[in-house]
This record gives C-alpha cells, sequence and structure tokens, in this order.
C-alpha cells in the first residue's frame, strides 16, 4: 500500500528553544538507527494504547533496544474519553516505578490522544525530559505530532490544561497509515483540508484533485500530503510558537469543533469529524459577515463530503453552543473569536454577533426538536 523510499523526506521545525525535524518516510520504525539518536544511556519509554501497540510496539521496541540501555512500555487506555489525569498519571506511575531519570526519553506511539498526553507527561515529570513524537494516524502525522501544543481535556472544555513543549523529533513511518480503519483517515483529512483555506489555496486544489487517492491509501498522495501538511504547520509555528497571532489559524473550525466534542461527550465524534464539521460552520460564518462568497461554503462542504465526513452539526440548544464556546481558548473577555477566511488562502481571528452565530449553526445543524 505505501511504498518503501529509501530516504525519508524531511521537515524542519524552528523555534526560539531549538530546532527539530520532522522524518516522513516508510520502515522507519523498524529502523531506529537514522534517527534515534539521542543520549544512547539513557531508558527509553514506549507510550501507546494496546491497538496500536499490538500492531508496532514490538518493532518500535526492538528497533530502540540497540540505541537505548532498557525500553519499557506503559499502555493507556484507548480515546478521547481517557485524554485525562487519570491516564497521564500511569504514565507517571511507570516513571517512577522503572526509576526513570532526567536523560529518559518518552517516545509517543500512536494517534494525537496519545502524542498529546505524551507531550504533556514529558513537559512536567522532573520538569521535563525529552520526547520523540511517532506519530501512527494521519491525523497526527499531518497535524498533531508538530508543533508542540500538549494537553488533556477537562469535562467543560477540550484540551484545557496543558503546555507548550517540543518534541525533540518527529518520526512519521507512513507504513503505519495502511492498518488505520477508513473513519480515522477520514478524520485526518479534516485536518489536511484545513492548511487550503487557512494557508493554500493550491492546495486545496491538489486536495480536491487527490480526494479518492487519498481515501483509497495512495501511497504518494499521502507522501504528499504528510509532508505539505507539516511544512505549513512548521511554517506557521515557526512564526508564532506560543500562539500570540498567527497560530490561531491552526484552529480555523475548532471553535464549532471542540463545542461539538465537549457537548457530545468525548469520543462521540472524533476530533477530525468535529473539525471537518467546524470548518464548513466557520466558512458559512465567514460569508455569512460578507468575507468570502457562498460558492466557496459550497466549495468546502463538498470537499469536507468527499473525504467522508459530517458536515451537519448535532443539535444542541442555543445557550449550550454559546456556554460551550466561551470556554475556548481563543475568547476573551466572554467574546467568543473564530478564526474565519478572509479571502480563502488567509484567515484571521475574530468575533462575531452571537445572533449571526446562532444562525449559521442553525442552517447547518440537525434541528433540535427532531433530534430525538
Ligand atoms: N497537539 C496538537 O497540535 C493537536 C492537533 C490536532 C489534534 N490533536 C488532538 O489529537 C487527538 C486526535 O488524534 P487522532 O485522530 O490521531 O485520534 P486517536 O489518537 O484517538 O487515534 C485514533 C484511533 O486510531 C487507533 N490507531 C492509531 N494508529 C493506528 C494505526 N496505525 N492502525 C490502526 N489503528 C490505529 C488508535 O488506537 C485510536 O483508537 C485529539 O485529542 C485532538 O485534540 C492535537
Ligand atoms: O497546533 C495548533 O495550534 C492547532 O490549533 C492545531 C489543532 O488542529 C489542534 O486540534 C489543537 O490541539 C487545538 O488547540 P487548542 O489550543 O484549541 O486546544
Ligand atoms: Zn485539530
Amino acid at each position: 500500500m505505501v511504498m518503501n523510499s529509501a530516504r525519508p523526506r524531511t521537515v524542519a521545525v524552528a523555534t526560539p528553544g531549538g530546532r527539530y525535524d520532522i522524518l516522513i518516510g516508510s520502515g522507519l520504525l523498524q529502523d531506529a538507527s537514522s534517527w534515534a539518536d539521542l543520549p544512547a544511556s539513557s531508558q527509553a519509554v514506549i507510550v501507546s494504547n494496546a491497538t496500536v501497540d499490538a500492531l508496532y510496539g514490538d518493532d518500535l521496541a526492538a528497533s530502540l533496544a540497540s540505541r537505548h540501555r532498557q525500553v519499557s512500555r506503559v499502555l493507556l487506555p484507548e480515546g478521547e474519553a481517557h485524554k485525562t489525569w487519570d491516564s497521564l498519571n500511569r504514565i507517571f506511575d511507570h516513571l517512577l516505578a522503572h526509576a526513570c531519570d532526567r536523560k529518559t526519553v518518552l517516545y509517543a506511539l500512536g494517534g494525537g490522544v496519545i502524542g498529546d498526553m505524551t507531550g504533556f507527561a514529558a513537559a512536567t515529570y522532573m520538569r521535563g525530559v525529552p520526547f520523540v513524537q511517532v506519530p501512527t494516524t494521519l491525523l497526527a502525522q499531518v497535524d498533531s505530532s508538530v508543533g508542540g501544543k500538549t494537553a488533556i481535556n477537562h469535562p467543560l472544555g477540550k484540551n484545557m490544561i496543558g503546555a507548550f513543549y517540543q518534541p525533540a523529533r518527529v518520526v512519521c513511518d507512513l507504513g503505519t497509515l495502511a492498518s488505520l480503519p477508513a473513519r480515522e483517515l477520514s478524520a485526518g483529512l479534516a485536518e489536511v483540508i484545513k492548511y487550503g483555506p487557512i494557508f493554500d489555496m493550491a492546495f486545496l486544489d491538489w486536495i480536491e484533485d487527490h480526494m479518492v487517492a487519498l481515501r483509497a491509501g495512495d501511497a504518494e498522495a499521502l507522501a504528499h500530503a504528510v509532508q505539505r501538511s507539516c511544512e505549513i504547520k512548521a511554517e506557521v509555528v515557526g512564526q508564532d510558537e506560543r500562539e500570540s497571532g498567527l497560530r490561531a489559524i491552526l484552529n480555523f473550525g475548532h471553535t464549532f469543533g471542540h463545542a461539538i466534542e465537549a457537548g457530545q461527550g468525548y469520543g462521540a465524534w472524533l476530533h477530525g469529524e468535529a473539525v471537518g464539521c467546524g470548518m464548513v460552520l466557520a466558512a458559512a460564518l465567514s460569508a455569512e459577515l460578507g468575507l468570502v462568497p457562498g460558492a466557496f461554503v459550497e466549495r468546502l462542504t463538498r470537499l469536507v463530503q468527499a473525504a467522508g465526513l459530517p458536515t451537519q452539526a448535532p443539535a444542541m440548544p442555543d445557550e449550550r453552543w454559546l456556554e460551550l464556546m466561551r470556554v475556548d481558548k481563543k475568547a476573551e473577555a466572554g467574546a467568543i473569536r473564530f478564526v474565519l477566511i478572509d479571502p480563502p488562502g488567509r484567515a484571521s481571528l475574530r468575533s462575531a454577533p452571537d445572533d449571526q452565530v446562532l444562525r449559521v449553526i442553525r442552517r447547518h445543524s440537525v434541528p433540535v426538536a427532531s433530534a430525538a
């Protein structure tokens, strides 16, 4: 399914704190000799879950064995509903039980849930130990493994407790995408699509032309999607690591999306599904405010649908939507702010009158009355 490229593609991420590489290729898990060059005297701890560990845990552990004096694994319960303090504590329990010191390297083997929690554990264990992102979902390869946002959820809001903490390296083994369920591949495509409207409309054209190939797992198409997405994310994070301005564009679709995830109960909608639908709502709000033509909303809606993602939001009462969106991290002094498109290919952070926001939501969601 995915080609065996001899040399991995490399994308560099440069932040004020240092620089690291994203390696993109096939067979990387099985051969860590080219990339696991952190202190050999250190312990390695692989953080994963049972599903991913069964598929790739042995490969990674075997390949790290020659690079580290000891390799151990800690498996967390699976899914968004477990992106919690309890799971985080399991990592700390393991690290302390194995006498892990400050040189210990954590390897996040899995999707964004594992990556976000491993990063947070690495940021805080002994006030900071190195970690390597080994993303195994499309979503994690194109987005969550890059840029150093780490977090856990709170029942009242997504990613509410976390830290900015960059990985030492990101290793995207495209071969792992072969075992990804179709629904998870679609979820990853949402974050790929995101980069078009906010940054690169030529990439949006390319995604439209290659959607069938991407969904079929075409190796070249996936490799390009991962590389271009990482290039754009690296460029944005390089300019604004801590989201004091530009980086907020990466949150396109997320004000609505996070409200859907928290409002429906974490895990009911996948993050990528909520973001796909959230982008349709954010584009529609951009049109409502006269920033983009209606044709752009229709184009984005067709593409999100073509990716196999929902474009109609779940039924929630108006007040519930507003309550959920008011806790968004971009809100200021109680004012909800959205990433809006203006014009296609560029985005900015804006607030909008509640009645216009609710009108857009009503137009693009299941009516509350018919929800039951
Ligand atoms: N830090 C960031 O910048 C950032 C960016 C985007 C998303 N996120 C976060 O990422 C999370 C979503 O990540 P996700 O979509 O990867 O979900 P996920 O981590 O829940 O993984 C999806 C599912 O796929 C399984 N899986 C993983 N790799 C597999 C493989 N190769 N083959 C078969 N099954 C596999 C997992 O066990 C899991 O059940 C959310 O919590 C979101 O908030 C963070
Ligand atoms: O890297 C970023 O910046 C992003 O916003 C990427 C998003 O896709 C991602 O879901 C992120 O975790 C959302 O961040 P949050 O600050 O809104 O929790
Ligand atoms: Zn996201």
